[in-house]
């Protein structure tokens, strides 16, 4: 079971997708990209059926979990949503995220992750408006915003997700001031070396990266590029 202490408000964190490693490889590939720096194992699930790509489910996550001690970040782009939650706690994941799209009782999703012993988080798709959170905000850890439509890892990122990160800090900060709860704001798709300072000035302190990554010969120095980029938002930003 996962340890539910609240992230913290400080930090920010690099979440490497796995959908870019080598799948041949892929208890290496975890291993070397932790030993680089990687805060957070980003794993994509996709179904052909809520997004036309097919990927891996919960046997996959059981296998690399004994191979690094960080969170793993299971991104469920499935429909529905509800049976996997208990699959992949039981595979030793530790945040799911889900898109609200895909489940017909959000609120009861969110409770069902918590109960499984996981952080509860809610994916947003460019186009699906943040009204979502405001009913649910006793029951997230995690608000994920999609700066790509989700399916593909390689894809751009889309600026459209600048001014909604600053709309979705400004709702974090708000209920972390009226209540002390911490929720992490993660941003996925298209974060590179040359873009995450500005989406660290807008708020986000999480950041998926896949191809940025992976098949790069040095993983540790794209992280610690990353990092320096992320310090240089944060003046940006103050
Ligand atoms: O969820 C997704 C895509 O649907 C992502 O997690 C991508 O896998 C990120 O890959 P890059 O855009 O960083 O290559
Ligand atoms: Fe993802």
């Amino acid at each position: 079971m996962t340890d539910l202490t609240p992230f913290d408000p400080h930090a920010t964190r690099i979440a490497p997708s796995i959908l870019s490693a080598d799948f041949a490889r892929l208890g290496e590939e975890v291993r070397n990209v932790v030993s680089a720096g990687a805060d957070w194992i980003h794993f994509d699930v996709m179904d052909n059926h809520y997004v036309p790509n097919l990927t891996i489910g919960p046997l996959v996550c059981e296998a690399i979990r004994p191979h690094v001690q960080v969170p793993i970040d299971v991104h469920l782009m499935v429909e529905p949503v509800d049976a996997l939650v208990p699959m992949f706690a039981k595979a030793g994941a530790n945040i799911i995220s889900f898109h609200p799209e895909a489940s017909r009782h959000v609120d009861r999703t969110l409770a069902l992750i918590r109960d499984h012993g996981c952080h509860a988080g809610l994916v947003f798709n460019p186009a699906t408006p943040l009204d979502y959170m405001d009913y649910v905000m006793d029951k997230l850890d995690v608000v994920l915003l999609m700066s790509v439509n989700p399916g593909f890892g390689g894809q751009s990122f889309l600026p459209s997700t600048l001014p909604k990160l600053r709309q979705a800090r400004a709702r974090i900060d708000k209920w972390r001031a009226e209540t002390g709860h911490t929720i992490a704001l993660e941003v996925d798709g298209g974060v590179k070396i040359d873009n995450i300072a500005e989406i660290h000035a807008a708020g986000a302190d999480t950041f998926v990266a896949g191809s940025a990554i992976f098949g790069k010969p040095d993983y540790a120095g794209v992280i610690r590029d990353l990092r320096a980029q992320i310090a240089k938002g944060a003046s940006l930003a103050a």
